[in-house]
């Protein structure tokens, strides 16, 4: 599966959610897509998955446009955060739906993830709390078995047993079917170690998209005094850099580069702190 984005611009009214942005995604591959709220995210997920139309720019599968292409549509599984299911409808119904719908569907696999997570296929959907609709929706996403499968916020309402069970039944299935999943989520830390490649989106824009070992491996925060720290990074990626209280603090991407000076200090910078980091300069931008 390949995904090709480029120059892609959304705009509601006057709000540009997304500004000219433009990657290759290629699969089979677990996506962690990334960013604060409002960044962006479900509005480019709405777009893959050809639910809205972009302003400006094109998004293709394997070639295809989506926008307007029913049958790439059924290899692209979209599990909204709010869940899209008919309210009045059954469990049992629901996935009917969706099995109709998706060629590849495993019927055997929805039936054991409805006792997995002890959902009743009789109930309906409008009866279910957030955390079944959101069990709903992951039995759907996995038994669709479309080549792209794309879970925004998959877990809300699911307590940490559920979640895990999710990052169990993620793994056995890109071991067993491999696909390219692709994961919006803010529970980062619980998350990160399954992701294979990191896209964040800020403000509409791709800040960052690097393979999951570059990002232990190469992204790290400098800090210090700013001329030593900008003496330090000559030269380098700054992905993001933030001055308080005299202190440079700057997240930079090495590229293998061994960094050294006077007064400064090395520190490594998990997925959390990057998120961190970003909403407070999008504070900072709102406070100006
Ligand atoms: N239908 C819409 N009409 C007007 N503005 C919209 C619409 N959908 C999204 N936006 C705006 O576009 C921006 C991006 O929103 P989006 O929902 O894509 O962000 P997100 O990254 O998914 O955020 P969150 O993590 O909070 O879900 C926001 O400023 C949002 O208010």
């Amino acid at each position: 599966m390949r995904i090709d984005v480029k120059n892609v611009v959304k705009t509601f009214k006057h709000k540009k959610a997304l500004k000219n942005v433009t990657f290759t995604l290629e699969g089979p591959k677990i996506i962690g897509f990334l960013g604060h709220n409002g960044a962006g995210k479900t509005t480019f997920l709405n777009l893959l998955a050809g639910l809205i139309a972009p302003t400006s720019g094109s998004i293709s599968v394997n070639g295809e446009n989506v926008f307007n292409a029913p049958a790439t549509l059924r290899d692209i599984c979209f599990i909204a955060e709010s869940g899209n299911f008919q309210e009045e409808m059954t469990i049992a119904q629901a996935l009917k739906a969706n099995s109709f719908f998706y060629p590849q569907w495993d019927e055997a696999l929805a039936r054991e993830l409805l006792e997995v997570f002890a959902l009743n296929p009789k109930d309906k959907v409008r009866g279910l709390s957030k955390g079944m609709v959101s069990a709903l929706g992951i039995i759907t996403g996995f038994a669709s078995n479309a080549g792209i499968t794309i879970f925004d916020e998959p877990y809300i309402g699911l307590d940490v047993a559920a979640r895990n069970t999710f990052y169990d039944l993620l793994i056995e299935q890109q071991t067993e079917n491999p696909r390219l999943f692709i994961l919006s989520t803010h529970l980062i830390d619980e998350a990160s170690d399954l992701f294979e490649e990191i896209l964040i989106l800020n403000d509409g824009q791709l800040l960052l998209q690097k393979a999951a070992e570059e990002w232990h491996q190469h992204i790290v925060a400098v800090k210090g005094n700013a001329s030593d720290v900008e003496q330090a990074i000559h030269g380098l990626e700054i992905i993001y850099q933030h001055m308080f209280m005299q202190e440079l603090t700057a997240v930079i991407y090495s590229d293998g580069r061994h960094i050294e000076g006077q007064n400064i200090k090395l520190e490594r910078v998990s997925l959390q702190d990057m998120l961190v980091y970003l909403s407070k300069q999008q504070k900072a931008r709102a406070i100006k």
